[in-house]
């Protein structure tokens, strides 16, 4: 039997208990320790949707579930690891794991769906420099992968299914993305494109009209720079004061899992705002572990080949 291929799944990681917070808050920030106020408030959002996250959880059975589809289909052809790049475990873990398993071949699959240099550029780079200490390692890294059919049914059967909320006229879907420094897109970074490519693409498919949806910006952090807008609660807010919409349709495509930025920034925040304005939110399901995603990271894999 020939050697197996690797998988290795990246992602953001998250804190598994309190005590871990401050760690993973520096390792986010380059090794600058937060200062009081900022630490106090992420362990508020943390406190909040209780630790850990359920990214943890769903991250682990991201990786359970494209070991058994691909066991399936190529029985002993590929070996699932999870790297994380701000918490344990890391993704450097994970590649030492790979060569002390014997494996040469490595495939590098950000658990984010739109490219951007700062998730999936800095995953891969993280593994190719854990890589180079292998000799005769070859790494083959996964650039995007947002426009894949089953992701974008995944949302569009979700709005196919409300269509009689989504058809009235007060109600408006809101896509959103995780904000970015706009520093950070500048200079050719193809981010922003990817995610207007799969908002339109999961209009497209769902039958929506371009007045039923807006593409707003989400998470974006309270820094002194400019990022990338407009913020989803402002547009949301101003939909139900200024343009009559009752309901907020919210269907957070930039992200894969049930995360601090879905169970707090959207299902507290946001909904809060809209209830305050006077309107109802209904936020649609994550992709998480479901066949769907699934099946999506198995075709990324399948597809991958040697350059
Ligand atoms: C583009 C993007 C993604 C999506 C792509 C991908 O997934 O890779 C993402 C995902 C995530 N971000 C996460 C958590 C955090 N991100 C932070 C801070 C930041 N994120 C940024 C960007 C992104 N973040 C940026 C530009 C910063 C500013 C600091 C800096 O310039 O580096 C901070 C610090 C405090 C704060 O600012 O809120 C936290 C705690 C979690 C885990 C949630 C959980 O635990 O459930 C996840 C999945
Ligand atoms: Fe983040």
């Amino acid at each position: 039997m020939t050697e197996p291929t690797a998988v290795l799944l990246m992602a953001y990681g998250t804190p598994y208990q309190e005590s871990d917070i401050k760690g993973y808050y520096t390792n986010i920030r380059h090794g600058q320790e937060p200062p009081k106020p900022l630490m106090d408030q992420l362990v508020g959002r943390y406190k909040a949707i209780g630790l850990p996250s359920p990214l943890a959880r769903i991250t682990t059975a991201q990786r359970d579930g494209l070991q058994a589809a691909l066991d399936k289909a190529h029985p002993g052809a590929y070996k699932v690891y999870e790297g994380l790049k701000y918490i344990a475990p890391f993704i450097k873990d994970a590649v030492d794991q790979i060569a002390a398993d014997g494996i040469t071949r490595v495939i590098g699959l950000p658990l984010a769906p739109q490219y951007s240099s700062y998730s999936s550029e800095d995953y891969h780079n993280r593994a190719r420099k854990a890589v180079e200490a292998h000799p005769g390692m070859e790494y083959l890294p996964v650039s995007s992968w947002w426009n894949h059919q089953e992701l974008i049914h995944f949302w569009s059967d979700q709005l196919v299914a409300k269509k009689d909320l989504t058809d009235r006229p007060d109600t408006k879907v809101i896509f959103s993305a995780h904000s970015l420094p706009l520093r950070i897109i500048q200079g050719g970074d193809p981010y922003k494109d990817e995610v207007i490519g799969l908002s339109n693409a999961v209009a497209q498919a769902a039958g929506l009209n371009e007045d039923q949806y807006v593409l707003a910006w989400q998470s974006a952090g309270r820094t002194q720079e400019p990022w990338i807008g407009p913020d989803f609660v402002k547009v949301a807010k101003d939909l139900i004061t200024e343009s009559g919409m009752k309901t907020i349709v919210s269907a957070s495509i930039g992200f894969i899992a049930d995360n601090l930025e879905i169970c707090y920034d959207v299902d507290m925040e946001l909904a809060k705002a809209i209830e305050s304005a006077g309107g109802t939110l209904t936020r649609l399901n994550m992709p998480n572990d479901s066949p769907a995603l699934i099946a999506t990271l198995q075709q990324v894999v399948e597809e991958t080949k040697a350059e």
